[in-house]
């Protein structure tokens, strides 16, 4: 087997959540109680505070650190494209691969401020999956092996993982699948995409609503097959490799985060050491975080992908950080009142 291979079965994902290590109390309480000591009126850094302690149980230590924070960006094509729900051609998905490499994309420029080592991972092209209305999107073998190029991306010596995605035609695909996983109507799950208008979106709405209903008796770990596409299943990985290694993970916006579907689907506690980034703008998102029972960090209005929500809530971490590591205490300040 090579190294890289890390499952076999979709199965294997849904029975993992027992075997994979827990978010430790011990040093989030260290946490709270530190930050109850630092030179603020209680609880006055809101929301910070909570992220320090979620930061400090995941890393295992009372004063986590960001030393190394990466970011991935997989990319794939899908064959739903073939139906008309994109308004942008399916070229773009390589155009914008080279864009990144090049380092011209947004995405470039907020990982470059917010001190991520930003790595693309373009998933096979020139090859894109079936189109999910018709049939399956991808094999179970086609689907795990994306798994496993998602999880072997993963730096185990990252303190931090921002995961992003590219992939023209995927908001369709994060539609289809937060509908398969979570049901509601087919409509409530689109939105403009990268710019549909209303007869796109009807066009968009109908199509997911047929395939939901052709994988409808599916497990989700089966569904992540049958209708995502192989960014999404690398996401899927990599938020597991990451948890092995006990690396907390900010999901980006709507496509990242319907990506993760499955595997809440499968088991929530897959999924308790990731955050999401930012409120999308695709009206479906604020639903799907619902359904996570996780409050975005940011909510700038953005709906590009790419990792940028994510990008830009690192700086959002490191901010809370700084804050909960460097401050002094009312005793080390002799401030009065601690
Ligand atoms: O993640 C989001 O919140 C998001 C919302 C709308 C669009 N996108 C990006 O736009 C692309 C998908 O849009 P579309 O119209 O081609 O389905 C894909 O490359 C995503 O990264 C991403
Ligand atoms: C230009 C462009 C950039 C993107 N970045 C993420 N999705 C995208 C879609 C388009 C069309």
């Amino acid at each position: 087997m090579p190294e890289t291979t890390i499952f076999s079965h979709l199965s294997d994902i849904s029975d993992l959540a027992p075997s994979l290590p827990e978010f430790d109390q011990q040093f989030a309480d260290a946490a709270r109680a530190r930050q109850a000591q630092l030179t603020k009126p209680p609880g006055s850094l809101g929301k910070l505070e909570e992220l320090a302690e979620f930061l400090a149980g995941w890393r295992g230590t009372a004063q986590p650190e960001i030393r190394e924070a990466q970011a991935l960006v997989f990319a794939g094509n899908h064959g739903v494209c073939d139906r008309g729900v994109n308004p942008f051609p399916q070229e773009v998905t390589v155009q914008m691969v080279a864009n990144f490499e090049a380092g011209g994309a947004a995405i470039n420029q907020l990982c470059q401020l917010s001190g991520a080592n930003l790595s693309v991972v373009p998933l096979e092209l020139d090859r894109p999956t079936g189109d999910f209305s018709t049939g399956a999107a991808m094999s179970e073998k086609e689907c795990v092996d994306a798994i496993n190029l998602g999880a072997a991306a993963v730096s185990t010596s990252a303190d931090i993982l921002i995961l992003g995605e590219m992939g023209i035609g995927n908001s369709t695909v994060a539609a289809a699948l937060a509908h398969g996983i979570l049901g509601g109507d087919a409509k409530d799950w689109v939105g403009r995409g990268t710019g549909s208008d209303s007869d796109g979106q009807s066009l968009k709405a109908r199509v997911v609503a047929e395939g939901v209903k052709r994988h409808a008796s599916l497990s989700p770990m089966e569904k992540l097959a049958a209708l995502g596409g192989r960014e999404q299943a690398a996401i899927c990985g990599a938020v597991i490799a990451a948890r092995r290694a006990r690396i907390p993970v900010v999901l980006d916006g709507y496509i990242c985060t319907a990506a993760c579907a499955p595997l809440l689907g499968a088991d929530p506690r897959l999924l308790e050491h990731c955050l999401i980034g930012h409120a999308s703008a695709e009206p479906g998102h604020k639903a799907l975080c619902a359904a996570f029972d996780k409050a975005p960090i940011l909510d700038l209005g953005m709906a590009l992908g790419e990792g940028s929500g994510a990008a830009l809530a690192l700086m959002v971490l490191r901010g809370a950080l700084s804050c909960h590591n460097g401050m002094a205490t009312f005793a080390e300040a002799g401030v009065a009142g601690g």
